[in-house]
């Protein structure tokens, strides 16, 4: 099992850089004002040039309008959308990418709920439910309601770190995680040793082999 994981609000090309050769498989860029982790067109379309082919580069929208959504796609070659705010399943699906629909877990009804209703998402990303904030939060929820079986792929998120990653894998059996503020040293701003931290933890997890033998 390779645990496959996303590094978001990145904002520095040095970050992503880092994050792309430790081997992180997707990095998240925020295109919503009201987060600190905020990227312009510009230095979305810098920190994507800068990176290396076949990481996959997501870009997040809370509440976005749908032609504010299409501009940034004219200019950032976003591979997948990730949308955090209330978006229906319809708005979500036009914008011919595949995409991602955070919910914001307070109950298992709420992931139920969600499973039936985005049933074309790529994946949904269970997150922390916090009053009056959409994600980046740092507060983690209860993973033990998460279902043992769900029909959607999905990822573990919300208040995710080094120090607490193998037991979130272990007690969710999470596939894929996302993790934001758990390696920063400041909002937007990665720290590499955390992120090196998290990906030495997530190792344990996989079965790739450096056999070199035929
Ligand atoms: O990170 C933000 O500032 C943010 C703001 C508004 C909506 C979503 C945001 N981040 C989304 C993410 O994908 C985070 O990785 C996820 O919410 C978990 O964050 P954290 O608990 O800090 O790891």
């Amino acid at each position: 099992m390779n645990i496959r994981t996303k590094i978001c609000g990145m904002t520095r090309v040095e970050d992503a850089q880092f994050a792309a050769q430790l081997g992180v498989d997707a990095i998240g860029l925020i295109f919503f004002a009201g987060s600190k982790r905020c990227v312009t067109i510009g230095q979305a379309q810098t920190i994507v040039r800068a990176i290396a082919p076949f990481v996959t580069v997501v870009g997040l929208f809370v509440n976005a309008r749908a032609d504010e959504i299409e501009d940034v796609l004219a200019k950032v070659p976003l591979d997948m959308l990730q949308f955090h705010g209330d978006e229906n399943a319809e708005f979500c699906r036009q914008f011919q990418r595949p995409y991602i629909k955070a919910v914001r877990v307070q109950n298992r009804g709420d992931i139920e709920t969600a499973a039936a209703v985005y049933t074309d998402a790529r994946a949904l990303l269970f997150d922390a439910a916090v009053s009056g904030q959409y994600g980046g939060t740092g507060q983690s929820f209860d993973w033990q309601i998460l279902p043992s079986t769900l029909v959607r792929p999905w990822v573990l998120s919300g208040g995710l770190k080094p120090e607490n990653i193998v037991s979130a894998i272990r007690q969710s059996n999470a596939l894929a995680i996302d993790v934001c503020s758990g390696v920063e040293q400041a909002p937007g701003v990665k720290d590499k040793q955390k992120m090196q931290d998290l990906m030495s933890a997530i190792s344990i997890f996989s079965t790739r082999s450096v056999d070199s033998g035929c």
